[in-house]
């Protein structure tokens, strides 16, 4: 960026100097980032940067103190944690990327509560991916899942469920997407796949622009199934049996905030059963309102 450039960055207000700079760095479209910076009432002039009328000169998140994402915390810790009132057990980690399994994240009685508000009033349909080159939301046979999705906070077990993952991870819950609940029915998987928004795709700066990247996911199981339905790492060799009421957490990305080829992962088939999980992205900074 040239001394003409800097000179209406300089005039943004310090958080959405940095806001700026991450995006950029991260490798973000700088026709969305000028759209967001429009969006948000900062006008470019002859003479530079106009920011009348900019929206409280606050970026999404700027109430918020920058935190640096890791669960060194985790692999440094005890076996029992007791995460608002939940006594959780760390039965495994891994390292590069990151993974923690978990039992007891859980009780049965929320994992059966969950199933019933998705199965409820026909919520659960056709899972989608990510389009790569616009970002849409679109169906794919590389997963043949059926899927529903509260809100943060929408209701008091999912508040409860977010509150404790917030406690375990150590991440504030404003930066959580809301709650995904899927169902796999027989042969049903999700195909080896990222969960991180890849920033050489067009798509993915849509999604980037809004809470940043998707650091660590939290795979939680809601039901025990007899054969099939593992959640595998192809790259390491590693795969997790569901086991109701247990969590996987894994980080999507390395130490400096980079996406990680090793989180690739697979919903595998299901042979015999119903695989039941609800599964939360951790974003980088603040998702949507707090
Ligand atoms: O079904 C699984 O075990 C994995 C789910 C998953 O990867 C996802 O929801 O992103
Ligand atoms: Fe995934």
């Amino acid at each position: 960026m040239g001394s003409a450039d800097q000179a209406w960055v300089d005039q943004l207000p310090i958080e959405w100097q940095h806001w700026l700079i991450e995006n950029l760095e991260r490798g973000c479209d700088p026709g969305e980032i000028g759209r967001i910076l429009h969006e948000n009432g900062f006008k470019f002039t002859d003479n530079g940067l106009s920011t009348r009328g900019a929206t409280d000169k606050k970026t999404p998140d700027s109430n918020q103190k920058k935190q640096d994402f890791n669960l060194d915390h985790l692999a440094s810790g005890n076996n029992f944690i007791d995460a608002q009132g939940q006594v959780i057990r760390l039965l495994g980690h891994f390292e590069n990327p990151a993974i923690f399994y978990f039992e007891d994240m859980l009780s049965p009685q929320e994992c059966d509560e969950l199933i019933h508000l998705s199965e409820q009033e026909g919520k659960l349909a056709r899972s989608t991916v990510v389009d790569n080159k616009d970002g849409s939301l679109q169906l794919d046979q590389r997963r043949s899942s059926d899927s529903t999705f509260f809100n943060r906070g929408e209701n008091p077990l999912v508040s409860k469920i977010e509150q404790r993952i917030g406690a375990l991870v150590n991440w504030p819950v404003t930066h959580g997407e809301g709650l995904q609940v899927l169902r796999y029915q027989h042969g049903g998987e999700y195909r080896p796949h990222f969960d991180f928004f890849d920033p050489k795709y067009e798509g993915s700066a849509k999604h980037l622009a809004i809470g940043g990247q998707r650091v660590a996911s939290f795979i939680l199981y809601l039901s025990d199934i007899a054969a099939g339905g593992g959640t595998r790492f192809p790259n390491i060799g590693l795969e997790f049996r569901p086991k109701k009421g247990a969590g996987l957490l894994f980080a999507n990305t390395d130490q400096h905030g980079k996406p990680h080829s090793n989180s690739l992962h697979a919903g595998m088939p299901v042979i015999e059963g119903i695989k039941y999980i609800a599964t939360k992205w951790l974003r980088e900074r603040q998702y949507g309102k707090s």
